[in-house]
C-alpha cells in the first residue's frame, strides 16, 4: 500500500466511522466561524479608535465607553461560541470512540479464533485502546483548531481586503511565505518520520524483551548482557531524535518567524501608500496588529500535521478487525439436540501455517461417550489437531464432521453448545470462583451441587476449600492471585460444566503428577460417562483404560487403537511407556524411602 493510498483509505475509514455525528462538527464549525468573526472584533474596534484619533481627536472621549461595551460584547461571544464548539466536539469525539470500540468488540467478537490466535493479544490490544484513544486528539482539538486555523485568515483577510487590498495582500503573503520556507527546509522528514516509529517500536520491543527476561538474566549473572540489546535501541532512538530535532528545528524556527514577519512589508507599504495619500494611519496600524495574529492560530494546528501519520496509522490498524465478519456458514439441513450422542469424524485433514503444513491427511473418529487420549512428540501437531476437533481451526483439507455436520457449519452458539475446549492458555476473569465456573452455563447458573462435582473431578476441591471464601473467594484479573496448575484445575471444571457432549482437553492435565492423572482420569469416565472426551497428553501414565490411543508423529496419525495393542505394534509409543514406568516406579522408591506419599 503506498501512503496516499494508505492516507486515503484512512480518510475514508474516518469519514464511515463519523458519519451518525456529522451534525455535531458541522454544528462546532459554524461556531468556530462565530468565534473567528467575533476574535476580528477588538481589531476592528482598535481600528476604528485611531480613525476617531486621527479624524476627530474631540469625539473619541464620547466614543470610549461605546467601543470598551462592543469589545466586551466580542470577547463574551468568542468564549461562549468556542466554548460550545469545543463542548460539541469533545462530545462527538467521545460518542465515536465509544461506537467505534462497540464495532471493534463486536467484530472481534464475530472474528474466527485461529484469525485472533493469529493477530496476538498486544496488537488487538493497541488497536482497541491506543488507536481508538489517538482519535481523540483529531476528533475533539484539531477538528475545531484547524477550523479556526482556516477560518481566521479568511475572516482577517475579507476585513483587511475592506480597509485595503494591497495592505491585505501584504499581510496574507507571509503564510505561503513561511510554508515555502518550512516546506523547503523539512523536505523528506516524512522518510524520518517513518524510521522514528521503526526505532520507536524496536526500542519498544527491546525494553518488554528486557523487562520480561531479566529475572532469567539475573539468575544466570547475565543482566549486563541483557542490556545490549536494549542500549543499542536506545541508541539508535536517540541518534535518530538528535538527527530529526537538527532537522526540524531550523525550519520550524524560520516558519515562525516568517509568520511574523508581516512587518517587513507592511511598513514600507503601509509608510510609501500613506506618504501618497492613498492609505490612512488607521489603515496601517490594523492591516499591522491584524498581520500579528492572523496566523497565529496555525502554529497550535502545527501538531494536526505530526500527529496525522500516528492517527492514520492506528486507522490502518483497524482497518482489518473492522473488515473481519463471522465466516459464511455451510448449508444445515438440521440441528440435532446438542446433547444427543453425536460421532465426530476427521476424514483426511490437512492443515498449515502459512506454507508449512502441521497436520496430513487425519483421519480419526471419537465415538459417543468414549475416551480417547492423544500423544506424540513435542511439536507434533497435537494443539493443532486437538483446535481442529474442537472446531476452533477450520481444515485447509479434509473435513471434520459432528453427528455428520461439517464443524465449520456451526455458528458460535452451536459450536459451544456441543463442545468445550481448554486450552493451554487458561484464562479466567476478574470475579469470583462462582462467576468464572458459571461462565460456561448461561443463563441458568448450575447449582452448588454440580459446580463441587465438577471442582472434585478436576482436583480442584480442596484447592477451593482452602480458600477464605470458598467458591465466592475474588480473583483478580486472570486469576492472577492462583499458580498456573490452580488456574488450569477451575478451567477444567468450567468446561466440566459447560455439559457439552464433547470436552477437549489441551494439556490440561500438566498440573499433574502421574497419580493424580490416573485419579482426573478414572474420575472423569465415572462422573460424565455420556461424555465423548479427546485429552491431549504428555504423560501416559493413567491411559491404558482410555478406549483409544491415537499417536501423532510429524503431523501423521502413526498409531491408533487401545493401550495393549500400540504397547505392541508401536515403538514410540512402547519406548514413551517403558521410560515412564522406570521413572515412576523411581520416584515411588524415593517417596517410600522418605516415609511419605511420593504424590499428594
Ligand atoms: N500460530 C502458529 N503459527 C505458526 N506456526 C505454529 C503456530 N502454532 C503452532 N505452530 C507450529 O506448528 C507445529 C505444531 O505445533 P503444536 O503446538 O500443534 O504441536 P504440539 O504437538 O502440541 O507441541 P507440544 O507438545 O510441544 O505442545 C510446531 O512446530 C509449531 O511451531
Amino acid at each position: 500500500m503506498t501512503h496516499d493510498s494508505g492516507a486515503a483509505d484512512a480518510w475514508r475509514l474516518l469519514a464511515t466511522l463519523t458519519a451518525g455525528r456529522r451534525m455535531a462538527w458541522l454544528a462546532a464549525l459554524w461556531l468556530t466561524m462565530v468565534a473567528a468573526l467575533a476574535e476580528l472584533a477588538p481589531f476592528w474596534l482598535i481600528y476604528r479608535a485611531i480613525a476617531l484619533l486621527v479624524e476627530a481627536p474631540q469625539a473619541l472621549g464620547a466614543a470610549l465607553p461605546g467601543l470598551a461595551g462592543w469589545l466586551a460584547l466580542a470577547l463574551v461571544l468568542k468564549y461562549l461560541a468556542y466554548g460550545g464548539a469545543y463542548l460539541l466536539s469533545h462530545h462527538g469525539a467521545y460518542a465515536v470512540m465509544a461506537a467505534t470500540r462497540r464495532r471493534l468488540a463486536g467484530h472481534l467478537a464475530e472474528a474466527p479464533l485461529h484469525w485472533l490466535y493469529a493477530q496476538g493479544a498486544g496488537a488487538l490490544k493497541q488497536s482497541v485502546i491506543q488507536d481508538v484513544e489517538r482519535m481523540e486528539a483529531f476528533l475533539a482539538h484539531h477538528t475545531v483548531e484547524v477550523g479556526a486555523a482556516v477560518l481566521a485568515p479568511l475572516c482577517a483577510a475579507a476585513l483587511l481586503w475592506w480597509v485595503d487590498w494591497r495592505l491585505a495582500l501584504a499581510v496574507l503573503a507571509t503564510g505561503p511565505l513561511a510554508w515555502l520556507g518550512a516546506h523547503w527546509t523539512l523536505r523528506g522528514m516524512g522518510r524520518d518520520h517513518d524510521r522514528f516509529n521503526r526505532a520507536s517500536a524496536r526500542l519498544d520491543n527491546a525494553t518488554v524483551e528486557y523487562v520480561r527476561n531479566m529475572p532469567v538474566m539475573k539468575v544466570f549473572c547475565r543482566a549486563g548482557e541483557g542490556f545490549q540489546l536494549l542500549r543499542r535501541r536506545l541508541h539508535d532512538y536517540y541518534r535518530l531524535t538528535g538527527r530529526i530535532t537538527r532537522r526540524t528545528v531550523p525550519g520550524w524556527a524560520l516558519f515562525t518567524s516568517m509568520l511574523g514577519a508581516h512587518v517587513l512589508l507592511v511598513l514600507p507599504l503601509g509608510a510609501w501608500l500613506h506618504g501618497r495619500g492613498e492609505a490612512g494611519a488607521a489603515d496601517v496600524a490594523a492591516a499591522l496588529l491584524l498581520g500579528a495574529g492572523v496566523f497565529r492560530p496555525l502554529l497550535k494546528v502545527s501538531r494536526f500535521f505530526m500527529e496525522m501519520p500516528e492517527i492514520f496509522a492506528g486507522l490502518r490498524r483497524m482497518a482489518p478487525i473492522l473488515a473481519c465478519r463471522r465466516p459464511p456458514r455451510l448449508p444445515a439441513p438440521h440441528s440435532p439436540p446438542s446433547s444427543a450422542p453425536e460421532t465426530l469424524r476427521l476424514s483426511g485433514v490437512g492443515f498449515g501455517y502459512g506454507a508449512r503444513a502441521i497436520l496430513a491427511d487425519v483421519s480419526l473418529t471419537l465415538r459417543p461417550g468414549s475416551f480417547n487420549v492423544l500423544v506424540g512428540p513435542s511439536g507434533a501437531g497435537k494443539t493443532t489437531l486437538a483446535q481442529v476437533v474442537a472446531g476452533v481451526l477450520p481444515p485447509l483439507a479434509g473435513e471434520a464432521c459432528i453427528g455428520g455436520r461439517p464443524l465449520a457449519a456451526l455458528d458460535d452458539a452451536e459450536r459451544a453448545r456441543r463442545v468445550a475446549f481448554v486450552t493451554q492458555e487458561v484464562f479466567l476473569f476478574a470475579g469470583t470462583i462462582r462467576d468464572n465456573l458459571c461462565l460456561a452455563r448461561p443463563p441458568a447458573p448450575p447449582d452448588d451441587a454440580a459446580l463441587h462435582t465438577a471442582l472434585r473431578v478436576a482436583q480442584a476441591a480442596e484447592l477451593v476449600a482452602a480458600l477464605p471464601e470458598g467458591l465466592d473467594t475474588e480473583l483478580r484479573e486472570l486469576g492472577t492471585r492462583l499458580s498456573g496448575g490452580e488456574r488450569q484445575r477451575l478451567a477444567v471444571a468450567r468446561a466440566l460444566l459447560a455439559d457439552t457432549p464433547l470436552l477437549v482437553l489441551d494439556e490440561a492435565t500438566a498440573f499433574a503428577d502421574s497419580l493424580t492423572q490416573r485419579d482426573f482420569f478414572r474420575a472423569l469416565r465415572e462422573t460424565y460417562p455420556r461424555k465423548t472426551c479427546l485429552v491431549v497428553a504428555h504423560r501416559l501414565y493413567g491411559i491404558e483404560r482410555s478406549d483409544q490411543v491415537l499417536v501423532l508423529e510429524g503431523g501423521r496419525l502413526s498409531g491408533c487403537g487401545d493401550h495393549a495393542r500400540l504397547l505392541r505394534e508401536h515403538a514410540w509409543y512402547r519406548g514413551m511407556w517403558r521410560c515412564e514406568a522406570e521413572n515412576d516406579a523411581w520416584a515411588l522408591r524415593r517417596g517410600a524411602e522418605h516415609g511419605g506419599a511420593a504424590h499428594d
